[in-house]
């Protein structure tokens, strides 16, 4: 019997270490998949179109959005980012897992769809641990350090909306953590599931 695969959502504020974990947690497993996400953002060095991002611009990604190709959307810190619906929905229905490492607006948007979902907070040890990794990740300018410290304090308020929450304080623990959730996630009993399950097992006998 094949189950619908699980959606993960991972998400947290800004530098706490998502992708981090989420890169970790990829390598360790081949059982589950993550989605590649739509941005408007240019890429950094390093970056690889189809890998971290599908680099596109304004035009293409507003008529996406108009076209309801994508599962969720949200404007991040000055840029578009994005979920592709198709991938997500065809991964589901092969009974894959699907990762999805997206801001917490956009996780509250998948939860209004998709609440049979699994969302899990990232949170730093500490804020002054926080800051430290978005300003060490040299990433962004000072005035983008800001923003995204500034709303990391209002977006933890959030993490009420969440199932499960991971502290990042080292990455192997947490990445741990992460698989500990995923597998007890896989052994929830969930009815639908549960009934054909019992009654496959009845009927080998
Ligand atoms: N447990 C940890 N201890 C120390 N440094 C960490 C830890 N986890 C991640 N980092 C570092 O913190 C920085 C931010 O991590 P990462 O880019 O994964 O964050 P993010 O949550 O995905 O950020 P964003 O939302 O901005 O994309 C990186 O330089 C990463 O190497
Ligand atoms: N709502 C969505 N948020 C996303 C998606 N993909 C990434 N993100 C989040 O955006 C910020 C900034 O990312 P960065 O790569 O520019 O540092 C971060 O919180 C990501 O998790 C998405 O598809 N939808």
């Amino acid at each position: 019997m094949m189950r619908r695969g699980l959606l993960l959502v991972v998400s947290g504020p800004s530098g706490v270490g998502k992708g981090t974990i989420c890169k970790a947690l990829m390598k360790l497993r081949e059982d589950i998949v993550l989605s590649v996400s739509m941005t408007t953002r240019a890429p950094r060095v390093g970056e690889t179109e189809g890998v971290n991002y599908f680099f596109t611009d304004h035009k293409t990604f507003e008529s996406m959005i108009q076209n309801g190709e994508l599962l969720e959307f949200a404007k991040v810190y000055d840029n578009y980012y994005g979920t592709p619906k198709a991938f997500v929905m065809e991964q589901l229905e092969k009974g894959m897992d699907v990762l999805l490492e997206i801001d917490i607006q956009g996780a509250l948007k998948v939860k209004e769809q998709y609440p049979e979902g699994v969302f899990i907070f990232i949170l730093p040890p500490t804020m002054e641990e926080l800051r430290n990794r978005i300003v060490g990740r040299g990433t962004e300018t000072p005035e983008a350090i800001d923003k995204r410290f500034t709303a990391a304090y209002n977006e933890i308020d959030l993490m009420e909306n969440y199932n499960y929450f991971i502290f990042n304080d080292r990455v192997d623990l947490a990445t741990t953590r992460l698989i500990s959730i995923i597998e007890a996630e896989r052994l929830r009993i969930r009815p639908k599931f549960v009934k054909t399950l019992i009654r496959e097992i009845k009927e080998e006998y």
